[in-house]
């Protein structure tokens, strides 16, 4: 607990400003803000179809907001839009994992681009997400929530301070959350920020738990 509130800068790392966004005929986002600070989990909440996947796409500049503004650490994007994409790991509610390659070799693809990363380390995190045994399997031979818990395996891997992620728990067991949550416990102890949308809530109550409602 002391750990996280030492962790916790006064200046928020990542802003959404009155942020608007259409689809089609729909006025999705009305003016939607928030504030991240180091050490911070946000959850956007609210019932389907209401925008939170929209939310989280424009935050990472996968879609573009009619009008508004993403601010990372002061500087508006798409400003210093290579240091923010160097500081960020999506994780959308597709698991992004190439069928035919195994575990290891999905993660090394994955994570190389970004970073050197040895074997070791790969197996080491795939063991903190209990899919060790998965390892040397193809991806299309896991289960649901072994694949997710290959993605979200991939996310801790980056070192990436901002993780934004989509649904994260989409399948996983109860065992599976309680893993994930403590890895998320984990980086938010070392300064590391969250900001997902979700129908079920992490870490709750938890400081530096924090929720946003689209209505
Ligand atoms: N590519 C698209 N083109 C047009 N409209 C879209 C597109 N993608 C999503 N929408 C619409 O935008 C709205 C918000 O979708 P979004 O996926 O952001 O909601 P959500 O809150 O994440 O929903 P859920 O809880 O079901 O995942 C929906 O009405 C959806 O139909």
């Amino acid at each position: 607990m002391l750990a996280q509130v030492a962790a916790t800068s006064p200046q928020p790392q990542l802003e959404a400003r009155a942020v608007h966004l259409w689809r089609g005929e729909k006025h999705l986002l009305r003016g939607v803000s928030f504030a991240l600070y180091s050490g911070e989990l946000l959850q956007v909440v609210g019932p389907n179809g209401v925008g939170k996947t929209s939310l989280l796409r424009c935050v990472a500049g996968l879609l573009p907001t009619e009008s508004g503004e993403i601010v990372w650490r002061g500087q508006q994007l798409p400003e210093g839009r290579d240091e923010f994409h160097r500081e960020l790991a999506y994780l959308a509610h597709v698991n992004g994992l190439k069928a035919e390659l195994t575990a290891l070799e999905n993660l090394r693809f994955g994570v190389s681009v970004r970073r050197a990363v040895t074997t070791e380390e790969l197996r080491e995190t795939l063991q903190l997400l209990h899919v060790e045994a998965c390892a040397d399997l193809p991806v299309r031979a896991l289960s649901a929530g072994q694949k997710r818990r290959v993605a979200l395996a991939r996310i801790m891997l980056t070192r990436a301070s901002l993780w934004i992620l989509d649904e994260p728990i989409t399948n996983l067991d109860k065992a599976g959350i309680a893993l994930f949550e403590a890895r998320i416990a984990e980086h938010m102890r070392t300064g590391g920020m969250i900001l997902t949308a979700a129908h079920q809530l992490l870490l709750q109550g938890q400081p530096g738990v924090r929720t946003l409602e689209l209505r």
